[in-house]
């Protein structure tokens, strides 16, 4: 190839990509590098991503939609096809693939939500549900099309296509892991995926230590990765920024300023460093939990503009906060060295010493924080989530009037997440039923329960699994045959299996009319 033709190509190249990120969808995103970046590493053929991008585009005209009308789109985690199917048939809008779920349900070796399970689990689970929406929408087109004007008429047409929302967790890894991550995603054909701030590894659920969050600048790179990733496979596929921060405990690290604000130090300087106390406790053989305890009562942690408010008076206080008039974001150098000139007490705040035995470093979860985090990824993401332990709704709806007031136009996403007590949060009845229109008005269309299946499954297997002990398939026959008989429902040796397709197909493939000689 002579210079100008590979000049000539890459500048052609450019100019496609100039053109796609010009469409309404595309130029709401602000990315870090050029088209020419993209173009220098893109294939030299065309690929085509046609299913995730056809069910990006129409997950995108389902989000424009629904925020004009302040409606939902209300889904629940469904990991296996045959779920799957019933919830298109039920006539939900859109899937949720739910990574916790997976981690039970699609590995070889289960455990809980600590995203441990090998990195491709839920783009392998997205390609077998999506496989099975494109060959139940064969089946359905095939069937129709051998129907008489009235079956048509009286058969009502299921969308089995519903697009798809993935759980891409923490995105496993490095920048180039995400990027495999997300071109995996897309070829399995995702409609949408989200990537989260938790560190790798770090959920603990029963010590009474919560979630690790990484920093800010990490997330941003994360969701970076995936974003050029989708820009060199020209896909429309979403990227959704989930932030997890409302309740997180610790960060990993302390190299970016904007976190500084909310990491917590000792501030009694007779504590000892909490790894050393650890460490004894657990030669010693004392309880973790308690030993901890003991030590956040002795550390008095706070962040570093809390311990200047506790040795300065109300005037110092005052003149230090005046750092943050231009910025909130001051590094802890800046705010140092602020402090010192204008606070006559020393500050004591040693980060360090608080540090856990897995090198964390203590964290303030705040709103703020999150608003913060999920201001800073808007450029690069399509539509963002802030993953909330408790369905606090002055937090709900201080957060998305917060982040709409700069993007009114973005589809902001909620979880119904599995042990919510509504009631204990303070919703009425009445409030509960109406949540998903009070939501929707907020523009979060984007509604999951995402673990159904650990709850709503569990109950029913278990009720049948007792029921069927005790009265075997006389029982069967009663609650199940009978049941399905009479609501037409689907199951095996009806239309829903494929046996017309399959034995169509069989047919028309049938090599014998050409081989044989008559
Ligand atoms: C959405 C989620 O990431 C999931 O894996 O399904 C979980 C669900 C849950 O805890 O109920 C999460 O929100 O972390």
């Amino acid at each position: 190839m002579t210079v100008t033709t590979r000049d000539n190509r890459l500048q052609a190249e450019v100019e496609k990509i100039e053109n796609w990120w010009k469409s309404e969808k595309q130029s709401r995103l602000r990315r870090p590098y050029s088209a020419l970046d993209v173009a220098r590493m893109r294939n030299s053929i065309e690929l085509n991503h046609h299913v995730s991008s056809q069910q990006a585009t129409k997950l995108w005209k389902l989000f424009e939609d629904k925020i004009a009308k302040q409606e939902p789109l209300l889904t629940y985690g469904a990991v296996d096809p045959i779920l799957l199917s019933q919830l298109c048939k039920a006539g939900l809008e859109i899937g949720y693939v739910s990574g916790a779920v997976c981690g039970l349900s699609n590995v070889a070796e289960p455990s809980m939500d600590t995203a441990d399970y090998p990195w491709d689990t839920v783009p392998n689970t997205v390609q077998k549900l999506v496989n099975s929406q494109l060959w139940h929408d064969r089946r359905q087109n095939h069937l129709r099309s051998l129907m008489t004007p009235e079956e048509l008429a009286a058969t009502p047409e299921i969308d089995y296509l519903v697009p798809l929302i993935a759980d891409g967790d923490m995105g496993f890894g490095s920048t180039t892991g995400i990027m495999k991550l997300t071109k995996k995603f897309v070829e399995a054909g995702v409609a949408m995926f989200h990537l989260d701030d938790l560190a790798i590894g770090m959920k603990r659920f029963t010590i009474g230590e919560g979630r690790t969050v990484v920093p800010t600048c990490e997330y941003l790179k994360r969701l970076t990765a995936a974003r050029f990733q989708l820009d060199l496979m020209g896909a429309e596929t979403l990227l959704m920024g989930r932030a997890d921060s409302l309740h997180a405990e610790y960060i990993t690290s302390v190299i970016d300023p904007r976190d500084h604000g909310y990491v917590q130090g000792v501030t009694n300087p007779e504590c000892e460093p909490l790894l050393e106390t650890m460490v004894k406790a657990q030669r010693e053989g004392r309880d973790y939990r308690s030993t901890r305890k003991a030590w956040l009562e002795k550390a008095r942690l706070m962040t570093f503009d809390e311990a200047v408010e506790q040795v300065a008076t109300p005037e110092e206080y005052a003149e230090y906060m005046a750092l943050f008039k231009d910025s909130k974001f001051k590094s802890i150098t800046e705010r140092r060295a602020h402090a010192a000139k204008m606070v006559s007490k020393p500050v004591f705040f040693d980060w360090e010493a608080a540090r856990s035995t897995d090198g964390q470093y203590f964290f303030k979860h705040t709103l703020e924080h999150v608003i913060d985090r999920a201001i800073a990824a808007l450029p690069v993401t399509d539509t963002t989530w802030a993953r909330m332990d408790a369905p606090k709704w002055n937090e709900i709806v201080e957060f998305h009037e917060k982040l709409r007031a700069i993007d009114s136009r973005r589809a902001y996403g909620f979880g119904y997440i599995g042990n919510y007590d509504y009631y204990a949060a303070g919703f009425t009845e009445e409030q509960l039923k109406n949540l998903h229109w009070e939501l929707a008005k907020l523009g979060v269309v984007f509604q999951t329960q995402p673990i159904y299946a650990c709850q709503g499954l569990n109950m029913m297997s278990f009720e049948f699994g007792k029921m069927f002990k005790r009265e075997g398939i006389y029982g069967y026959d009663r609650d199940i045959i009978q049941f399905c008989k009479k609501n037409n429902t689907d199951g095996f040796e009806t239309s829903w299996c494929g046996a017309k397709l399959s034995d169509d197909q069989m047919f028309a493939a049938d090599s014998l009319d050409v081989t044989l000689p008559f």
